[in-house]
């Protein structure tokens, strides 16, 4: 579409019309954002990256993705909209501003394209990758159990036909390779978040063991900070613990191998609801919980900013 204000941030848009926005975006707004293609998925389609950067080489980095479960649809549509909040109050928000003067921001809004199309046009509900596996008739693995962190460990499967098989081996899905390359090529990234929905949690590591981590204080007390201020626009409430304590142990998860790896601010959203939609979030609810996502995102972005 010629401009971004064409795209309907407050609807679910299938994988072609969100590639077409994020061109859209980057021609908006050429001396901030770029697109960054990290590799292809199983299927071959392109896995891009929107960077922010403002200048300087290799900065301090905060990563997003969305949309590494397929049939989590709000996670994508709160990423776009978040996407183009930072592009257009880049340079009117003080305290942005000031973020994107010394750090980069690197957004993955399609975490999982293969499995994002596929609920478009074949089964709403799938959630894993598309993968072939050998002497199975079952496709795909399960993107968030697939990382090198406690893998094969509690809450997976090795069974190819369940949704949380964890593939043959860590690093299995390229679509978990292509994020692994690039967050160990960069070697400067300070916070990773990953978006999910449903069940309005912000949950730090470890997902493999419910054993508290050293900077567990300092994490919940951020986690605490930021849904207060996601509460204070609806009055949405989270609840805010490890993994493995609020929703259930998950072993080789994204967040997990970031903060193993030494990336301190590592933390996983649930967004809305609570189970009356579930992963059917009605559409008329994307804009409220982009909105009141974004106050926890800025938070944490903050704090990671000033330590
Ligand atoms: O997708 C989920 C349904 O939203 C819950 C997430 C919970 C989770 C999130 C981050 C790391 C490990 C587990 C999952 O099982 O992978
Ligand atoms: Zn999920």
């Amino acid at each position: 579409q010629r401009s971004g204000s064409e795209y309907n941030f407050g609807s679910y848009q299938r994988l072609e019309a969100i590639y077409n926005w994020m061109d859209t975006l980057v021609a908006e707004h050429p001396k901030l954002v770029t697109k960054v293609l990290i590799g292809s998925s199983y299927e071959n389609r392109p896995m891009y990256v929107l960077k922010f950067s403002t200048g300087g080489t290799n900065r301090p980095a905060i990563w997003i993705d969305t949309g590494i479960h397929a049939r989590e649809w709000v996670s994508p549509a709160t990423g776009i909209w978040t996407a183009n909040k930072i592009a257009v109050d880049y340079g009117k928000d003080a305290s942005l501003t000031s973020l994107l003067n010394t750090m980069d921001i690197y957004m993955l809004l399609l975490a999982n394209p293969d499995g994002y199309s596929y609920t478009h046009d074949n089964d709403r509900m799938w959630r894993k990758t598309r993968s072939r596996s050998p002497g199975s008739n079952c496709r795909g693995a399960d993107p968030n159990r697939n990382w090198d962190s406690g893998f094969g460990g509690p809450g997976t499967s090795r069974n190819p036909c369940s949704d949380l098989y964890h593939g043959p081996s860590a690093n299995s899905e390229v679509e978990v390779s292509n994020v692994v390359n690039l967050i160990k090529a960069h070697g400067n990234f300070k916070s990773f978040i990953s978006v999910h929905a449903y069940s309005q949690l912000l949950m730090y590591p470890h997902g493999y063991s419910c054993k508290d981590i050293p900077d567990m204080a300092e994490l919940d007390t951020v986690g605490q900070a930021a849904v207060k201020k996601l509460a204070s626009l609806y009055g949405t409430r989270y609840e805010v613990g490890s993994i493995c304590k609020i929703i259930y142990p998950a072993s080789g998860g994204s967040i997990d191998w970031a903060y193993d790896t030494g990336i301190k601010y590592s933390f996983a959203f649930e967004l809305r609801d609570t189970g009356l939609s579930g992963f059917l979030l009605p559409a008329n609810q994307i804009i409220p919980t982009a909105s009141e996502t974004w106050l926890a995102l800025k938070h944490i972005m903050e704090y990671v900013r000033d330590n």
